[in-house]
């Protein structure tokens, strides 16, 4: 468990338990904390249940029972203006990028300006000068400069990655939450998409949850590791403190008994 300096996680779930409609239970209990500007990798076995907690650290999902909680605030209650400005401050990354193919990387961008307008503005699409400046910044900042007014279908894996993150960033979030965000790119290019989500949330001292399956790169990049298992959670500490055996257990077949793992 980490707390920040007055105490307040950036995002919390507290003994969150989350069953699909028809039935399955992904999560029992989990209470998980993330101090600002920490950087968290979420790691287990395929159905652990790391998506559905991205999810419901996001908002994008009410947990069955127990609470999330963003800045000591539940914002399960907020509606509107006021629903739409804290989604905002959430920025997502996703493993399929979810870019417009035809528009422009720029285009993409502005889109998580979007996010952060009044209703109306946004369904027109007006685009003030400063969230054009923005959403310029933010795709220079992943080295899309040269992109700049290319068409999202005709880039690389690896740069369509970073248009989804400049568009997250392009929202001015205080976290970045990333669910598989490199699962579709190369071990190389996975490396440096996952770099450039780190360099950039400790610049900009943002929070950063990363749900990912190369469990070597999570323990380069990360503070701190969180371990799911069948929806439960196995560990949640510094990652200099996590073994190899904490590892080989968390991934062990099913069968395998989980004694010693804490
Ligand atoms: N829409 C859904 N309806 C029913 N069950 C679901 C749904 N989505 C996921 N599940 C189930 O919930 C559990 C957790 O799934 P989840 O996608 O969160 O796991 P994961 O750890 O992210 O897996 P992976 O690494 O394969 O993406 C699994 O048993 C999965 O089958």
């Amino acid at each position: 468990m980490t707390s920040t300096r007055n105490g307040i996680p950036r995002v919390q779930a507290d003994a969150v338990s989350y069953r699909y409609p028809d039935g399955t239970t992904a999560l029992h209990e989990v209470s998980v904390r993330v101090a600002p500007g920490e950087i968290v990798a979420v790691l287990g076995r395929s159905g652990a249940g790391k998506s559905t907690l991205m999810r419901c650290l996001a908002g994008l999902e009410a947990p069955t029972s127990g609470r999330v909680l963003h800045d000591g605030v539940d914002r399960s209650g907020l509606r509107g203006r006021a629903r739409r400005r804290a989604h905002a401050r959430v920025g997502l990354v996703f493993q399929e990028f979810q870019l417009v193919e035809r528009a422009t990387v720029l285009s993409n961008a502005l889109i998580g300006r979007l996010a952060c307008q009044p209703l109306l503005p946004s369904l027109v699409h007006f685009v003030r000068s400063r969230d054009r400046e923005i959403a310029v910044e933010a795709v220079c900042r992943l080295g899309l400069e040269e992109q700049l007014r290319k068409r999202a279908d005709a880039l690389s894996g690896g740069q369509r990655q970073r248009v989804a993150i400049a568009r997250a960033l392009a929202q001015q979030p205080d976290m970045l939450l990333a669910d598989e965000p490199v699962a579709n790119l190369d071990p190389v290019l996975a490396r440096g998409v996952v770099d450039d989500i780190v360099r950039l949330a400790r610049v900009e001292g943002l929070t950063a949850v990363l749900n990912l399956h190369d469990v070597e790169l999570a323990r380069h990049v990360a503070d701190r590791l969180v371990g799911l298992r069948a929806g439960r959670l196995v560990f949640d500490r510094p990652t200099a403190s996590i073994s190899d055996t904490d590892l080989d257990l968390l991934y062990a077949d099913s069968a395998r008994p989980l004694a010693g793992v804490q």
